[in-house]
């Protein structure tokens, strides 16, 4: 929640969390080079929804501003809590060098990409976060017993992933005996239910690419849309399979079994005031499908409930809560039936795809520790993502008031730091935040017209479109090859320009020397009847059916008939040569960079066409 230099008794004092970027002393925010200053932080003040009751209770209202009034304000491409980093999608030096980070289907991942994907969850889970430590009191007690002991701690990368989204979730305390307020939720039953957890998994994701030091990581998404009881991706190569000996355990062979849950222990924070830490605790559970007393969360969402939800087209409604009617946000959050009529019954897509796992994944406090969570997100995220670029809102229809506490368009997203609001996750991400989704949605950008064929892609019609992507990329590959081909041809051509000429000269030494009376030269003869004859019995095959559409006019050049004629020269010169005539050439390799200078000349290379070199 905070950057681990700012929570010493002196930052906390001040309210000011303005840190100098590479360890440089004195430079708040690198104002020296240009990065950024250090500003007062803007807070929301317009009017929260009527769902929260208790103002002033709570450490979290008008965040961050309990903890720090004033942070780094980032120029340019900088971004950070010191200004030290480049924004999404961007890297180098001078942030300035675009990185593509694509998410795609964790199931269409080769083994090795999945492989690689766990085990970098497992050091997520395994590693202290190198900038960000937590509160573990609250405020009123953050200074420690003795007033003068911060009360923060280290938390490993993962464990922070799933602390913030405990903190934003978690009741507020109103004292020693009396029932904590769970009337509250700054990432839930609100428009920032979808704002929020963007960010959260942007965060995470740069946890994860600073960690493994590649900035082109990207996390993968689960289609939880398949319908059926079958999760698709509880296998141990991916997030592991179901124990044989304890329907809501793990298997032993996923590296998930291992996992220890953190925030477990809710009774106790909301009875003591205390807070979550990073103490990990029991494995995690799950029982995919295996809510048999809530039949209706035994199935997971259907591809049409997709295509459905991202044609409602209100972004929110009033209230801006879970009870929402014909709002996007209700119907992908999954309040509402995925037509966007509100059914307090009712639980679809993202709402039933936690259910569905039936265990830890299916508590608010407790969720991100199922790593599944991750990819659930990903995969709601990905449909908000497409009903931007759809349904192209104003960002006036994210509601500014009114909305729950936590939800309003310029609140800063809670516990999020440097401060973030709402507003500058409502965007499309391609664009404006570095990432895009490697999916396919139903029919392609007939987003307002309801009568068109919607049907989501199905994980079988999902891999036709990739197996096409990677037939495309293929083809770019080979047209690239074919390219290259191209130059060698020039460059054979070149040279055999060059032996040409040699040959000439040969000839005349020959006839000077001999005296010889001048005769019809057979090698410029077999020279050009070669290259006119574009023969396909060739013995070295021919190349001639290379042109693909995409010509630059030397496509009818065929390599396979320059390598015959080389032959072919090769024997007439060994004909009609000495070896010591011979020696002036055979140093030159057939393909080399430099070329002989030689006499300006027209070469046929078909029956139509004449190039000129030279
Ligand atoms: O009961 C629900 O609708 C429900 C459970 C659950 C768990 C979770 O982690 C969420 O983020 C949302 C949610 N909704």
């Amino acid at each position: 929640q905070f950057p681990r230099e700012c929570v010493t008794l002196e930052g906390l004092r001040s309210g000011q969390c303005c840190p100098s970027p590479f360890g440089v002393a004195n430079d708040a925010c690198g104002s020296a080079t240009g990065r950024g200053q250090c500003i007062s932080i803007a807070t929301d003040a317009s009017p929260h929804g009527p769902q929260y009751t208790h103002d002033g209770r709570d450490d979290r209202e008008r965040w961050p501003i309990r903890y720090f009034n004033r942070t780094c304000q980032c120029n340019g491409n900088f971004t950070g809590y010191d200004c030290g980093r480049c924004m999404h999608g961007l890297a180098g030096l001078n942030c300035d060098q675009p990185v593509a980070i694509v998410r795609r289907n964790v199931m269409q991942l080769s083994a090795d990409q999945k492989r690689a994907f766990v085990t970098a969850l497992d050091q997520a889970k395994r590693t202290v976060h190198p900038d960000i430590v937590i509160a573990t009191r609250r405020y009123q007690d953050v200074f420690g017993p003795d007033g003068n002991t911060p009360q923060f701690e280290n938390i490993t990368i993962y464990n922070y992933f799933v602390w913030t989204h405990y903190y934003s979730v978690s009741k507020t305390f109103l004292g020693s005996g009396q029932p904590s307020f769970g009337g509250v939720d700054f990432s839930h039953e609100g428009p920032g239910f979808v704002t929020w957890h963007r960010f959260h998994l942007l965060q995470f994701e740069r946890d994860m690419q600073n960690m493994l030091q590649d900035p082109s990581f990207a996390l993968p998404y689960w289609n939880f849309a398949i319908g059926g009881s079958t999760c698709d991706i509880c296998t141990d190569d991916l997030l592991g399979a179901r124990s044989n000996l304890n329907i809501n355990s793990i298997s032993t062979n996923s590296i998930f079994s291992n996992w220890r849950v953190i925030c477990e222990s809710v009774e106790d924070y909301d009875t003591l005031g205390t807070i979550c830490n990073n103490t990990e605790t029991t494995p995690i559970r799950r029982n995919p499908a295996g809510n048999v007393a809530r039949p209706m969360v035994q199935r997971l969402p259907e591809p049409q409930d997709v295509a459905d939800c991202l044609q409602v087209n209100t972004f929110d409604t009033p209230p801006y809560y879970s009870t929402s009617s014909e709002s996007f946000r209700n119907t992908i959050e999954g309040y509402s039936a995925p037509q966007g009529n509100y059914d307090p019954v009712v639980r679809s897509l993202h709402n039933l795809a936690h259910l569905f796992l039936n265990g830890t994944g299916g508590q608010t406090h407790l969720s991100p520790n199922d790593p599944i969570f991750v990819l659930l997100h990903t995969f709601t995220d990905a449909i908000f993502d497409e009903w931007l670029r759809r349904h192209a809102p104003d960002s006036a229809v994210y509601p500014s008031e009114n909305a729950p506490i936590g939800h309003n368009r310029g609140y800063n997203m809670v516990p999020f730091w440097p401060p973030v609001t709402n507003a500058e996750m409502f965007l499309t991400a391609p664009e404006n935040l570095g990432y895009s989704y490697e999916a396919e949605w139903p029919g392609g950008n007939n987003h307002h017209d309801k009568h068109e064929d919607t049907k989501l892609a199905t994980p079988k019609n999902q891999s036709n479109s990739a197996d096409l992507k990677r037939l495309e990329s293929k083809m770019l590959f080979l047209r690239q090859e074919m390219a290259h081909l191209r130059a060698i041809d020039v460059k054979l051509m070149q040279q055999l320009m060059s032996i040409n000429d040699g040959i000439e000269s040969i000839k005349w030494v020959m006839e000077d020397k001999e005296g010889l009376a001048s005769r019809e030269s057979s090698l410029t003869g077999s020279l050009y009847s070669l290259l006119d004859s574009q023969d396909d019995t060739s013995s070295r095959g021919s190349f001639t059916s290379l042109h693909d559409g995409h010509s630059d006019g030397l496509d009818g050049i065929s390599v396979g008939s320059y390598l015959d004629t080389l032959d072919e020269l090769a024997e007439d010169l060994s004909e009609h040569t000495s070896p010591t005539d011979l020696d002036l050439f055979s140093d030159k390799p057939v393909i080399e960079d430099e070329t002989f200078s030689k006499p300006t000349m027209r070469l046929r290379v078909d029956s139509d066409e004449y190039y000129c070199f030279g």
